[in-house]
């Protein structure tokens, strides 16, 4: 049966966030974004999903979650969770608020060894892997190119989703636009509260709501 992992972290998320948002806002901010990824999670109906965070990363108490604790950094966190796994693991990072249930079963759905969906950059959004103890992962700089090679070393086939949606992770302040745009949830109704949208003959942007 296939499993949800979500590395999480709250305190002090999100610094490329802070020409946007204040330290305070951002740890609000990243909870929402974890309350989305979590809702459609549940909604594709897949029941168990791991939180993984530091001791002093605060999972809220009414998420219906499994906390795995580990103090390590994002890789050797993953890395040491995937060795003792034997069923099927999905691993999508918490600054996915737009994705949707249908994307999950999509992908969980696939007859490959392993599903990579890119980041925008060269980063890594989710990684679906069928024998988790046969993978590895190797976040940050080009991920997406370390992910790929590492399936091809390991002879998994591979299938990359392509997904405009599941693509766009919240990084930086651009970002924000796109849950305005495409968004559902609660981090939906803190991004449209918190600022309001500019439109023009240019790209859509966020301006602040105050201003
Ligand atoms: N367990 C764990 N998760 C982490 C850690 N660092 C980041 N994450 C999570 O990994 C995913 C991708 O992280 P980033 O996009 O780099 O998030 P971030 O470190 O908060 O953001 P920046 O400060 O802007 O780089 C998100 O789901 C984070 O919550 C960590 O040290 N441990
Ligand atoms: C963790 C990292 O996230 P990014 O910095 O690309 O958002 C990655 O995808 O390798």
């Amino acid at each position: 049966m296939t499993k949800a992992l979500i590395p999480y972290k709250k305190k002090n998320a999100k610094s490329r966030l802070s020409p946007a948002l204040t330290l305070e806002e951002r740890e609000s901010f990243v909870e929402l974004m974890l309350r989305d990824v979590v809702t459609s999670i549940q909604d594709a109906e897949i029941e168990e999903i791991d939180i993984l965070t530091t001791p002093d990363n605060g999972v809220p108490k009414d998420l219906q979650v499994n906390v795995v604790l580990d103090e390590n950094d994002l890789n050797e966190a993953i890395n040491e969770y995937l060795s003792h796994e034997k069923e099927p693991i999905f691993i999508i990072m918490a600054d996915l608020p737009l994705v949707r249930a249908e994307h999950i079963k999509d992908i969980t759905s696939r007859p490959e060894d392993v599903v990579i969906v890119p980041g925008k950059g060269g980063g890594t959004n989710v990684i679906f892997v069928k024998d988790p103890s046969n993978f590895h992962v190797k976040y940050y700089g080009s991920s997406f190119l370390n992910h790929c090679n590492i399936a091809k070393d390991r002879e998994c086939s591979t299938y990359i989703y392509d997904s405009f949606l599941l693509s766009t992770d919240i990084d930086e302040p651009h970002d924000l636009v796109e849950i305005m745009l495409h968004g559902h949830g609660r981090s939906k109704e803190y991004v449209l509260e918190r600022f309001d949208m500019e439109t023009g003959k240019t790209r859509a942007k966020i301006s602040s709501s105050d201003a």
